[in-house]
């Protein structure tokens, strides 16, 4: 996801976990935003502790840096049980997962993130684990092969997926619950970055919050990491306080602009619109014009360009929107193709 490091790419790189766990919320009050699947979730864990059951298994969508992994946290520490957690490229065997099944203990939560990456193997062991608390070790091969049903201690899946569109039917239907996280609000990001910046011991003015907060791209990791960004010109520069002024400068400098765009976002729209009259383009020739893999092009820039309405997939290929072109303070020829005129229908974003 990050291989461009950049600054606004919403995945997380290794050394930046660490400090993203130190500003996880550590229970459902804390965790900001997300009115519903919030509300949904506390109901689901209240009733689970009456009924002194485990909780039923959860399934949390949407994409990278959400929430995810907090919730999953949250879950645990809510139900007051251990949390073991793994990934499903982790688990390439149904071996691989009976071994973690086989040492939960009773009412764990088991947190499998990426569970639309595991394998097939894994996953069938998967469904029946999660609906009889039963698995079948498969020992021996052939004719030979028998089955030895093993018992597990009754446990909760907490399942997290950037592509839900990826998980099989079979695996989806076996969540008790499933929560879609939405992209936050520039007002629900400015209350994430207040809870950060307080934790940090930042001196942040509420102008300079919500110019972060805007340029976050609905989405706290993003919002968190150009905080820190912020944080840094701030005390090389020696400011006491983060205030409107500095947070631009910052981010400026940084070349996040005041709608979260890098400057590979722009580099896009900016050939788009002036080398291509604002399109029809082929992706691999707009890649080529900006000195980019397509891939980069394709899974970095686009999904936020899309989502921003700034740039459109046609089945001719990709074009700027009159807001593209009036967010680069550039006037759009009459004769360019943009969404809604020319014909052209835009191409729902896929989730494949
Ligand atoms: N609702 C929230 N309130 C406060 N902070 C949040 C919230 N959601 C996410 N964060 C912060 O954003 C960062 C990223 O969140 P998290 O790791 O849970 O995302 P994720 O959905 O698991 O992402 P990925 O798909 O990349 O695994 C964390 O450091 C967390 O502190
Ligand atoms: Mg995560």
């Amino acid at each position: 996801m990050s291989e461009t490091g950049a600054l606004t790419d919403s995945g997380s790189e290794p050394e930046e976990r660490v400090l993203e766990a130190a500003l996880r919320p550590k229970n459902l009050d804390d965790f900001v935003g997300q009115a519903r699947v919030r509300q949904q979730l506390s109901l689901v864990l209240e009733a689970s502790k009456i009924r002194e059951r485990t909780a039923d298994h959860v399934l949390l969508s949407g994409p990278p840096g959400l929430g995810k992994t907090t919730l999953s946290m949250i879950i645990a520490a809510e139900m007051n049980a251990p949390l073991r957690i793994s990934s499903g490229p982790a688990i390439q065997h149904a071996g691989d997962l009976a071994a973690i099944l086989s040492s939960l203990s009773e009412g764990e939560v088991l947190f499998l993130d990426e569970i639309h990456r595991m394998s097939r193997p894994a996953e069938e062991m998967l469904y029946m684990a999660m609906e009889d608390f039963r698995v079948d070790i498969i020992v021996g091969k052939g004719a030979g092969a028998t089955a030895i049903p093993l018992e597990i201690p009754p446990f909760t899946l907490v399942g997290a997926t950037t592509r839900a569109g990826l998980l099989p039917g079979p695996l989806r239907d076996r969540f008790g619950f499933t929560g879609h996280l939405e992209f936050y609000s520039v007002a629900e990001l400015e209350l994430v970055l207040r809870r950060s910046a307080m934790m940090l011991s930042l001196s942040v003015n509420s102008a300079a919050f919500s110019q972060i907060a805007s340029r976050s791209r609905g989405t706290p990791r993003i919002a968190n990491r150009l905080l820190r960004r912020v944080r840094d010109w701030a005390l090389v520069n020696r400011q006491e306080t983060i205030d409107e002024r500095a947070a631009c400068a910052a981010l400026d400098m940084y070349e996040v602009d005041e709608r979260g765009l890098d400057r590979l976002d722009r580099a896009v729209l900016f050939a788009l619109c002036s080398k291509f009259g604002g399109g029809p383009v082929g992706l691999s020739t707009l890649a080529i014009a900006v000195g980019e893999e397509t891939e980069t092009v394709e899974t970095v820039a686009e999904p936020f360009l899309v989502r921003e309405g700034l740039l459109g997939r046609t089945p001719r290929g990709r074009i700027a929107t009159a807001a593209a072109w009036a967010h680069l303070g550039l006037s759009m020829p009459a004769d360019a193709i943009f969404a809604g005129q020319g014909g052209i229908e835009l191409d729902s974003e896929s989730d494949d």
